[in-house]
């Protein structure tokens, strides 16, 4: 199952306070953002700090709205978040006391799926991400790579169309964030869902994408989309990151943050923001 989703002519404005002045003040976060995922698309997005990945993924969330323009998943203009868009941020956002197995039931719950359909369902979703061996485990006792796999389990478990994903693998090591998502790609694969995986990680943002659509600051706008052509279905031994092509995909995206960070320095966005 996936949904198409659109944004067109999106503006976020938020008041703020600059420092020393206790007035409001208007920031536009983001002006007449265009951007269109297809459905069953992997989309990844790469941009400078605080240029507003955060913000696009919260509207299409429905955890805000926008202040102008529409977005649209499915047909239907979003005002509220639903099961139909499954999230999982950097942070781990397991409940403490409920195990693995409980922690994707819980999110059954909100479907209201039969108690015996929930735990069939929760121990499918755990074993997709290759968990079935620590259902029974606290989220203390699970390593952060694995808290993550519950996290996706969990947002996959009630099939939403689309999956929208904030830095997942930001708080990882290098190694578990690579098996994460090679993963998460099997995943992907296999369920269809539209993705839209934030990340400020180049390597990262090229390997998972078919897309990776650049966003530059102030006000944040989609500087250009970079379509992928990797080989997905390389046998196992080949290290896909290490090819050429990806080299110059690595590259071109590279080129394309570095001109936008000089444009609109790090100080200025953050003592604006
Ligand atoms: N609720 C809010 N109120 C005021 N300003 C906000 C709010 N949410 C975000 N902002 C500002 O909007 C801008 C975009 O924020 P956002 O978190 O979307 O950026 P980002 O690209 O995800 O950042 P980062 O890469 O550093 O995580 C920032 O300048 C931020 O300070």
């Amino acid at each position: 199952m996936s949904s198409r989703i659109e944004l067109s002519g999106v503006g976020q404005v938020f008041q703020v306070r600059a420092e020393g002045d206790k007035r409001l003040h208007e920031f536009v976060a983001l002006d007449s953002l265009d951007l269109t995922v297809e459905a069953g698309e992997f989309l990844t997005i790469v941009g400078p700090s605080g240029c507003g990945k955060s913000t696009v993924l919260d509207l299409v969330s429905g955890l805000t709205r926008p202040t102008s323009g529409r977005v649209v998943v499915d047909g239907r203009v979003v005002t509220e978040p639903g099961l139909d868009r499954g999230v999982v941020f950097q942070q781990y956002t397991l409940l403490p006391w409920r195990t693995a197995q409980g922690n994707v039931e819980f999110a059954l719950e909100a479907t209201g799926m039969k108690r015996r359909d929930r735990a069939r369902v929760a121990a499918e979703f755990l074993d997709l991400v290759g968990l079935s061996d620590f259902a029974q485990r606290y989220p203390h006792e699970l390593s952060g790579g694995m808290k993550q796999r519950v996290a996706i389990a969990r947002s996959l478990s009630y099939q939403p169309e689309v999956l929208l994903m904030d830095e997942p693998f930001g708080a990882l090591d290098a190694q578990t964030r690579e098996r994460l998502q090679e993963e998460l790609v099997q995943i992907w694969r296999r369920t269809g869902t539209t993705i839209v995986f934030i990340t400020h990680d180049i390597d990262e943002a090229v390997y998972l994408g078919q897309r990776v659509a650049v966003m530059s600051a102030r006000p944040g706008r989609i500087r250009e989309v970079v379509d992928i052509h990797l080989d997905r279905e390389a046998p196992d031994d080949v290290d896909v990151r290490s090819t050429p092509e990806f080299a110059r995909y690595r590259h071109e995206i590279w080129s394309l943050l570095r001109e936008l960070n000089r444009r609109a320095p790090l100080e200025e966005v953050e003592r604006v923001a």
